[in-house]
């Protein structure tokens, strides 16, 4: 697999990972094929220690968190009894229950609950559950903590409570302001110690200052007030020590500079770290960075940042978080996580915004910023999945297959394989996966389906394009499915693709589109209907058993009142064809 290096960059380092060691796997995969072809050749066939067959072992530990994650309860409870430790920490040094409460698992949680797993313990952030619940507004877990004794007025590394993290008018926020108010914490004092945190620090830094004391002094932990200032986004601290020298590249004891506090935790506007001084010191925070995960798309806001676009971009990420996350900010690395679970892709235009361009076939061409970045900054894609082809499961039978395409259709992978066959469940809601910028991630050298990359018609476009000109013949899509299923729907999809495929540098991708898009007529006939060739009007006089046709009728009448459907006589809507 091949990806176009710029893109590669743009996506957020989580992704790349992922991506970078399918393409690994894939190496790997080639050379042990290549090395067994030539233990072939020399006789070497069950001898060499090539031959000896490996297999990764999971634990009931992490068997647990994926079975949390996909609400498999059946399976957390079967885990549970085989032995899996309630308290496994996540890479995140949170607990199981931080994985219910970002993955919305009531069941899982109220179980966990019940075996004693501490409510109140917290990750590397500091945060609890309650905070993760909070965040994602996963109010049922949000009620449960509650119900359990959870600690509601424990603080994370910015010193922020859960409430801090619950959008104001969400269900999460009312039930915990409800709970305080029977607790009688009155939140407005709360507020009020949180907002003189900061002025308390300025005093005592003035003071310091007025005394001659040093503003780089470390303590044991290498820690200065200028790492202080940023971790917590005192934005007239850090200011103050900056104009009094603070050196904004002393590292503590775990390599991290007040920059990389300030990333992680998301002082995104952190102006009053004078950005010259930073600059100056990027290069080698860059290289430094152990942490460079969170502190790349700092970086990115900042270098990009002429004053004009840097607002611009600010604007585009913060719109991005403000719709789940409230007035605190979030620390990078919490945004990073919690935006993971949203999509199985996404991109900041279409998060931010929905593009006129969604419907009408294409996206406009990837624009490359100044800087040769994509004018796109998120892409996320769900990280490959055993089940992504069918045909490699070891038991193929009906349920399985069934119980395989419900898993994924309920983490939104509405795509699967089976061998070269792509399945599809229509999920009746738009998904942000049909974007320029997918098309782009789909595009190939070859005609071989993508395999780094989950099932898509992208994918399978990517496939058709290739083999045209390898086979030097027209391809043919056939897309099979009853009334509503989603053909239409999938052919622009194809059309969409081909059209982004076949834009060259300075094409008008739009004009190609339309000039692919009669094609769809011609789906039209064949979709569904290949054993008797029909048109659309035959679908109306002979349809298929067991299938409807003009959808519309059940949708709108489902959506009527008794009242209204008597009105118009549609009590009875199997007596209407
Ligand atoms: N990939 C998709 N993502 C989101 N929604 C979809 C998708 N595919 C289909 N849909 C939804 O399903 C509806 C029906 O899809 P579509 O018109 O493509 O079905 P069809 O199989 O062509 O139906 P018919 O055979 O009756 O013409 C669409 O209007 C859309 O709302």
């Amino acid at each position: 697999m091949e990806i176009d290096q710029c893109l590669l960059e743009s996506l957020p380092l989580g992704q790349r990972q992922r991506l970078l060691k399918r393409m690994r796997l894939e190496q790997v995969k080639a050379y042990h094929e290549r090395e067994k072809t030539l233990n072939k050749h020399s006789g070497l066939k069950g001898k060499g220690k090539h031959n000896r067959k490996h297999r990764v072992h999971f634990g009931p530990s992490e068997m647990i968190q994926d079975a949390i994650i996909n609400h498999n309860d059946k399976e957390v409870l079967r885990l549970l009894k085989d032995g899996a430790d309630p308290s496994t920490l996540t890479s995140s040094g949170g607990t199981l229950l931080h994985l219910c409460a970002r993955h919305d698992n009531a069941f899982a949680a109220e179980i966990l609950i019940e075996r004693g797993l501490n409510m109140n313990q917290q990750d590397e952030d500091l945060w609890t559950a309650l905070h993760v619940a909070c965040a994602c507004d996963n109010a049922d877990i949000v009620l449960l903590l509650l119900l359990a004794g959870a600690n509601v007025l424990l603080q994370d590394i910015n010193g922020n409570i859960p409430l801090d993290y619950a959008v104001e008018g969400t269900e999460s926020c009312y039930i915990l302001l409800r709970h305080l108010e029977d607790n009688g914490v009155d939140v407005n004092s709360l507020q009020h110690m949180k907002v003189q945190r900061p002025s308390t620090m300025l005093s005592d830094v003035r003071l310091l200052l007025a005394a001659g004391g040093s503003v780089n002094q470390r303590n044991e932990e290498g820690v200065t007030l200028l790492h202080m200032a940023c971790a917590s986004n005192y934005k007239e601290v850090a200011s103050l020590l900056l104009d009094n020298g603070a050196d904004p590249q002393i590292a503590d004891n775990n390599h991290w500079t007040p920059l990389h506090l300030a990333a992680k935790y998301g002082q995104v506007n952190i102006d009053t770290l004078k950005r010259e001084k930073l600059r100056s010191s990027m290069c080698n925070i860059f290289y430094l960075s152990i942490y460079l995960q969170k502190t790349i798309l700092y970086f990115y806001a900042i270098i990009l940042g002429t004053e004009g676009t840097k607002k611009k971009k600010k604007k585009q990420k913060v719109s991005l978080l403000e719709q789940c996350h409230n007035p605190f900010t979030l620390p990078i690395s919490k945004q990073d996580s919690l935006l993971e679970k949203d999509a199985m892709f996404r991109d900041t235009s279409a998060a931010t915004s929905r593009q006129p361009s969604q419907d009408n076939g294409c996206d406009s061409p990837l624009a490359l910023s100044k800087c040769g970045y994509p004018s796109w900054t998120f892409v996320k894609l769900m990280p490959p999945a055993p089940n992504d082809d069918l045909a490699t499961l070891n038991e193929l039978t009906d349920s399985s297959l069934l119980y395989e395409m419900q898993k994924r259709f309920g983490n939104n992978q509405i795509y699967t394989y089976i061998g070269s066959i792509l399945l599809m469940a229509n999920p009746y809601k738009e998904l942000p996966i049909y974007s320029a910028l997918v098309s782009h991630l789909y595009r190939s050298t070859s005609s071989r389906l993508c395999s780094s990359l989950p099932p898509h018609i992208f994918s399978s476009a990517e496939r058709a394009y290739h083999l045209m000109f390898q086979e030097r013949r027209p391809q043919c899509f056939i897309l099979s499915g009853e009334s509503g299923s989603g053909k239409t729907e999938t052919c622009k999809h194809i059309v969409k693709h081909l059209a982004c495929r076949s834009g060259t540098k300075g094409f008008d991708v739009i004009l190609l589109a339309d000039r692919y898009r009669h094609l769809i007529v011609r789906f039209f006939f064949f979709t569904a209907r290949l054993h008797t060739y029909l048109l659309e009007k035959s679908r109306l006089v002979s349809p298929p058993p067991n299938q409807s046709n003009f959808n519309i009728f059940y949708l709108m009448a489902d959506g009527m009142s008794c009242e209204e459907k008597c009105g118009l006589y549609l009590n009875n809507l199997l007596a209407h064809r």
